[in-house]
């Protein structure tokens, strides 16, 4: 069973004992927010990122959920892509296609991936007014105290550095305010270019979840999760607070392993 645990600022920690079991848990929320919004809204979109993330997404595809959840009301977004063809094996979006999109049943015109045969920074800017043009017919919700896009979910993962989708620690576009989305040529994990939706993006969503796993991602979690104090590094991850929205943590035990464990129970 799942250890849980709420943290003041920090959000839902869930704790699994395996991979299968955190497979199923991510599975039911996602297909429990889907059902919410499409009741709420008539609409369900959703930003993915790359990485492990869309491997863990797999029972979507199986009994019950590629039968139960309204894949026609799904608008498919990317919190981060890198910017490389859409054939490319670096491709976020050839990730997700092949490990979800091509398995249930989604309308390819709700699939908003990067205009890939462009610079970096044109890339984000289309992205950005592809978006703008979905908040304007509310495709894509706006939020309630900014102008900011209000994403039904937006799902992370997070790397051994502490980096959310391309919020690479130390990066200046951990301190973009203005932008929606914002490019990167220099990305610390290759491939070097790459879009990113920004903080106040992230922050504005109704649900943000981060999945993390493996032990290589313990510290980061424990920085990201814990009461460190003010000298320890802010890393990205802990930079994720939705101002209204909620934000679950996805952790397997190795990647717990460093947090204070007296926030949970059973
Ligand atoms: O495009 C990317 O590189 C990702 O969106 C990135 O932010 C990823 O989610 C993390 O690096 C975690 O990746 P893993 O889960 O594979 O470690």
């Amino acid at each position: 069973m799942a250890l849980s645990g709420v943290k003041r600022d920090r959000g839902e920690l869930k704790i699994h004992e395996s991979l299968d079991e955190l497979c199923t848990d991510l599975a039911d929320y996602i297909a429990e927010l889907s059902e919410e919004s499409v009741k709420e809204r008539g609409i369900f979109a959703i930003a993915l990122s790359g990485g492990s993330l869309i491997g863990f997404m797999g029972k979507l595809c199986e009994p019950p959920y590629n039968k139960t959840v309204d894949w026609a009301k799904w608008y498919i977004f990317w919190a981060d892509e890198r910017v490389v063809a859409k054939s490319h094996a670096d491709s976020n979006y050839k990730l997700a296609k092949d490990g979800l999109l091509s398995k249930v049943p989604i309308v390819p015109s709700h699939v908003h991936s990067i205009n890939d045969s462009v610079s970096a920074e044109q890339a984000a800017d289309d992205y950005e007014f592809a978006i703008r043009q979905l908040v304007k017919t509310r495709t894509i919700s706006v939020s309630d105290t900014s102008d900011c896009p209000k994403f039904d979910l937006i799902l992370l993962g997070m790397g051994p550095d502490g980096h959310v989708a391309s919020l690479f620690p130390g990066h200046s576009v951990v301190d973009e305010k203005e932008e929606w989305v914002t490019f990167i040529i220099d990305s610390p994990k290759p491939p070097p270019e790459r879009i990113t939706f920004t903080l106040p993006v992230i922050n504005s969503a109704s649900n943000v979840a981060v999945v993390v796993t493996g032990e290589s991602k313990a510290e980061a979690v424990h920085l990201a999760i814990d009461d460190v104090g003010p000298d320890s590094p802010s890393l990205p991850a802990r930079m994720v607070q939705p101002t209204k929205g909620k934000l679950v943590w996805f952790l397997d035990k190795p990647a717990a392993s460093k947090l204070d464990s007296s926030q949970f129970s059973k």
